[in-house]
């Protein structure tokens, strides 16, 4: 195969486009295809640091390892971190370049991106024998066509077949299915080749005459039905899946090795970041990791997590409004352990200067650790190793804040006694590395300490792997598109396009307000 294409689009949010992306990524390859994953703009505050220190969402991360490829910058060119409910830092080729209104963002800005976007797309394309492009939200955004850069503007612009994919368990695909398509105009839908539906539950047979209906109003046919499955949730876009007032989706069954449990609470700090930090912590068999907004829920926690957040200030005046930086400067005198990671770390210091995130100036930090944090305009984005408690460890840094350690130990460093990121003053442990605790030997050993600080007899399993338990669900990814799609007809939609003769379903895209057709023919294609 060569100069093969798909972009997975979704009715939805939440559809279930990533993960479809990563499956099929993850098929291609064992059918000896080389493939890359690819979103032209991702909205998340989930990223991750490549080994050229571009920052891109860590679902492509996530995909490429599906890919069984190094991820890099070309593969989601666009990444927008949401700063507040209004604007977000835009990161162009893994660097950020400014922080933009949506209004902003989408009045101009998001026009310029247009070709250096679909520049990295054909980059992509020479180089591998197919792209599978993941698109945003959904392509039957009326309001924002006009503009789009990671739905049909891509589509067209690279001639790509588009899969739509619907989550049936939230009800309502069919109409979603006939309402996305009808709702573009005729040169977008002659690229719609039809449906992907996920996440069903129960008996297929009972959905096919559905889809033949389907089939029947939109000449489109359905490439596969893709059962429910738990457990799949990897590297998410956004904070959507996990539940904030319950348990990390992704806790594993195995039964604990000790005795006692680990109870781990996380606190959802305001634009929390990386979250996926935590995701390691559930993989251990008797962790039971939570997420918690209000103090009382840190009295029976034998860990607290302070998170990583694009809004170092603002965390930490909402720990203060809540009641949880008293709760959690009582456990620190109570030598109970606690954790802050990157954002959370910085907070737990004495001091903050910030005229960059927050533009706050001077902020008095919670003062748990001998540390204070000045804001650089430059952000860190980098690949760190280095050891702790006898451990390799391995992260990735991505924050403006610089750190200046004033005493305690340091808490990782380089094997040879310096210090590289990081300090721990007595049960208060706090570094800028995000992705840590994914360092199996490293992480048993931190549970250890935790244990025994809290008086749990909790034991860590001695064989969890982290890589492998993630190697493994990206399997599964594969198996469900193998064993649940037509693979056969997959395939000819990536080497060969949209087939022809599509037909076009009315009304299409009806014309912007104001705009010099508006209001006449509303089924006229543009
Ligand atoms: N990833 C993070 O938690 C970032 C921390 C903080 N917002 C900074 O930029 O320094």
């Amino acid at each position: 195969m060569s100069g093969g294409g798909l972009l997975v689009a979704g009715t939805t949010s939440d559809a279930g486009k990533s993960v479809v992306t990563a499956g099929i990524c993850r098929w291609l390859v064992r059918q000896g295809v080389k493939v890359a994953p690819f979103k032209g703009q991702n909205m998340s505050l989930n990223s991750f640091v490549t080994r050229e220190g571009a920052e891109i969402g860590r679902a492509q991360a996530m995909q490429a390892q599906a890919a069984r490829v190094e991820p890099s910058a070309l593969m989601n060119p666009v990444l927008l971190k949401p700063g507040s409910d209004r604007s977000s830092q835009v990161v162009l080729m893994g660097r950020p370049v400014g922080e933009l209104s949506a209004r902003g963002y989408h009045g101009g800005r998001q026009k310029t991106l247009f070709e250096p976007v679909v520049q990295c797309l054909e980059e992509l394309r020479r180089t591998y024998d197919a792209v599978i492009c993941e698109g945003a939200g959904s392509p039957a955004e009326i309001n924002l066509r006009r503009t789009d850069i990671v739905n049909m503007g891509i589509a067209r612009a690279a001639r790509l077949p588009v899969l739509v994919v619907g989550d049936i368990d939230r009800g309502g695909v069919f109409a979603q299915f006939f309402g996305t398509t009808a709702l573009l105009d005729a040169e977008d839908q002659k690229l719609v080749a039809g449906y992907l539906v996920n996440k069903f539950r129960g008996d297929v047979t009972l959905l096919e005459p559905g889809l033949e209906m389907l089939h029947g109003l939109t000449g489109r046919r359905t490439f596969g039905v893709l059962p429910y499955t738990h457990g799949l949730g990897i590297d998410e876009e956004d904070g959507l899946r996990v539940s904030l007032r319950g348990s990390v989706r992704e806790s594993v069954v195995a039964p604990p090795v000790g005795e006692d449990v680990l109870r781990v609470a996380v606190c959802a700090v305001p634009l929390m970041s990386n979250f996926t930090d935590v995701d390691a912590l559930a993989a251990e068999p008797g962790v039971v990791v939570r997420f918690v907004d209000r103090p009382e829920e840190l009295t029976d926690a034998d860990l607290v997590i302070v998170p990583g957040t694009r809004g170092t200030v603002r965390a930490l005046e909402w720990l203060r409004a809540r009641g949880l930086a008293d709760a959690l400067a009582r456990r620190a005198a109570d030598g109970r352990p606690v954790l802050g990671i990157c954002g959370g770390y910085q907070l737990l210091g004495e001091h903050i200067d910030d005229e960059v995130e927050s533009r706050a100036g001077a902020v008095t930090g919670l003062g748990l650790l001998p540390v204070r944090v000045r804001f650089a305009r430059e952000k860190t984005l980098t690949r760190p190793s280095g050891q702790a408690l006898g451990q390799p460890v391995e992260g990735y840094e991505i924050h403006h804040g610089v750190a200046e350690v004033l005493g305690g130990e340091p808490f990782l460093s380089d094997g040879h006694g310096h210090g590289l990121d990081g300090c721990r003053a007595g049960s208060v442990w706090g570094t800028h590395w995000h992705g840590s605790l994914e360092s199996d030997g490293f992480r048993r050993a931190f549970l250890r300490v935790v244990a025994a600080a809290a008086g749990r007899r909790f034991v860590p399993a001695p064989d969890t792997s982290f890589a492998a338990l993630r190697e493994e669900q990206l399997d599964r990814l594969g198996d469900l598109i193998e064993e649940h799609a037509d693979t056969d007809a997959l395939l000819r939609l990536i080497e060969g396009g949209a087939p022809s003769g599509l037909p076009f379903i009315a009304p299409g895209a009806p014309a912007l307000p104001g705009a010099p057709d508006a209001g006449t023919t509303p089924g006229a294609a543009q």
